[in-house]
C-alpha cells in the first residue's frame, strides 16, 4: 500500500480538544485538570526531546487565559525531591495567579525512569534532583540536562500550546529551584524580565548538595562549576536590571546546615550592584509553609514586572 502523505496539512496548526492551537510536532496528554479560582489547575506529559523521555508540567490558567487572552507566564522550579505536585497543592499560588492573570508553569524537577544505575539512590541526586543544569558527565549527559529542558524546550512547548505573550516571562524557585531560577535568569539576559528565590541553594560549588550535584552531573572541574553557580554568575552578569527579591527562613533547618549560603549571593549582588532584596524571616523553616506564606509577595513582585 502506498502511504501519502501531505506535508502541507501535516505541519498545519491543529485544534485539539483543550481548546488551544497546537502545532503537530508537540503532542500534550492531559493528566488532570481542575477548576480553581475561576480558571484551571492542569497537569500535562510530554515527550521531551531534551531530557529524553516523559516529563511531566503543572500549569494554572487564569480565567481569561481559558477564553483565549494571551498572559505572562511565571515559571517555577521546586526543590529536591519534588514532582509537579509538590507546588500545586501546597503553595496556594492559584489564587494570586488569578488576581494578577499570569499564567503558572511548573515543570517536574528532573528526568524520571530513564534506568541510569544509581539514579534512585539518594534523595539529593538523580531522580528528583536534576539541579538545573546541563550534565556534561558520560553516565548522566544523554538525559540530565534540565538547564535546556528549561530555558528552551519548555518554553517553545508552552509558547506553542497556550495563550501566551512570549517576550513576557518570569521565573522563581525554591532551594535547588531558587537557585534554578537564578542561573536561569542570569545565564540568559533579557530572557525573563523577573526573578525570585525562596531559600535558594545561593552558592553551590560551596555546599555539600551543590557539590554533590556538580561532581556526578559536571565532573571534578570546578571553573565548569562556576557556570551554574549564581554567586559567581552575579559578578558577570552584563544585562536588563533584574530586580532580585530572596526569602530566607531564619529557622531553616538547611541554612544552618550551610547548604544555602544566602549571604555569599548577597556579598556577591552589593559587589557588583545587583539590585537584590533579601528578607530574612523569623521563625520560618525550609517547608512549603513558608513558601505559603509569602507566596503572594512573590507573585505581586513578578506581575510588576510582568504587567508593567
Ligand atoms: N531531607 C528532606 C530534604 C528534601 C526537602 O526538604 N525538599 C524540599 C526542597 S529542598 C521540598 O520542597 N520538599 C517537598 C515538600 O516539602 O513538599 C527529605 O527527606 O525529603
Amino acid at each position: 500500500m502506498l502511504l501519502k502523505i501531505d506535508f502541507a496539512k501535516a505541519k498545519a496548526k491543529v485544534l485539539f480538544r483543550i481548546g488551544f492551537a497546537m502545532t503537530s510536532s508537540t503532542k500534550l496528554t492531559l493528566v488532570s485538570s481542575n477548576k480553581c479560582f475561576s480558571g484551571e489547575q492542569r497537569v500535562y506529559s510530554h515527550e521531551s526531546s531534551e531530557v529524553g523521555c516523559t516529563m511531566k508540567f503543572g500549569i494554572f490558567l487564569p480565567a481569561s487565559a481559558l477564553d483565549g487572552t494571551k498572559l505572562p507566564v511565571l515559571y517555577w522550579l521546586s526543590g529536591l525531591t519534588c514532582t509537579e505536585q509538590n507546588f500545586i497543592t501546597k503553595a496556594g499560588a492559584q489564587r494570586v495567579a488569578a488576581k494578577q492573570n499570569v499564567i503558572i508553569v511548573n515543570p517536574d524537577t528532573s528526568p524520571r525512569g530513564c534506568n541510569i544505575e544509581g539514579e534512585d539512590d539518594s534523595y539529593d541526586f538523580g531522580t528528583g534532583a536534576g539541579f538545573y543544569v546541563d550534565a556534561t558527565t558520560e553516565k548522566w549527559k544523554k538525559n540530565y540536562r534540565m538547564y535546556s529542558y528549561v530555558t528552551i524546550e519548555l518554553i517553545d512547548v508552552i509558547n506553542e500550546n497556550f495563550p501566551t505573550i512570549p517576550d513576557r516571562k518570569g521565573i522563581f524557585g525554591h532551594s535547588m529551584g531558587g537557585h534554578g531560577a537564578l542561573i536561569c535568569a542570569l545565564k540568559n539576559p533579557g530572557l525573563y524580565r523577573s526573578v525570585s528565590a525562596f531559600a535558594p541553594i545561593a552558592h553551590p560549588t560551596k555546599c555539600a548538595w551543590g557539590k554533590k550535584c556538580f561532581t556526578g552531573y559536571l565532573g571534578p572541574a570546578d571553573h565548569v562549576w562556576r557556570e551554574y553557580d549564581a554567586t559567581e554568575l552575579v559578578k558577570s552578569y552584563n544585562g536588563p536590571p533584574l530586580d532580585i527579591l530572596v526569602d530566607q527562613g531564619a529557622s531553616d533547618e538547611f541554612l544552618k546546615e550551610g547548604q544555602l549560603l544566602p549571604e555569599r549571593l548577597m556579598e556577591s549582588c552589593a559587589e557588583s550592584k545587583m539590585p537584590c532584596i533579601m528578607r530574612m524571616q523569623e521563625g520560618y523553616d525550609h517547608s512549603y509553609y513558608f513558601i505559603s506564606t509569602f507566596i503572594e509577595d512573590h507573585i505581586n513582585h513578578h506581575a510588576k514586572h510582568l504587567h508593567g
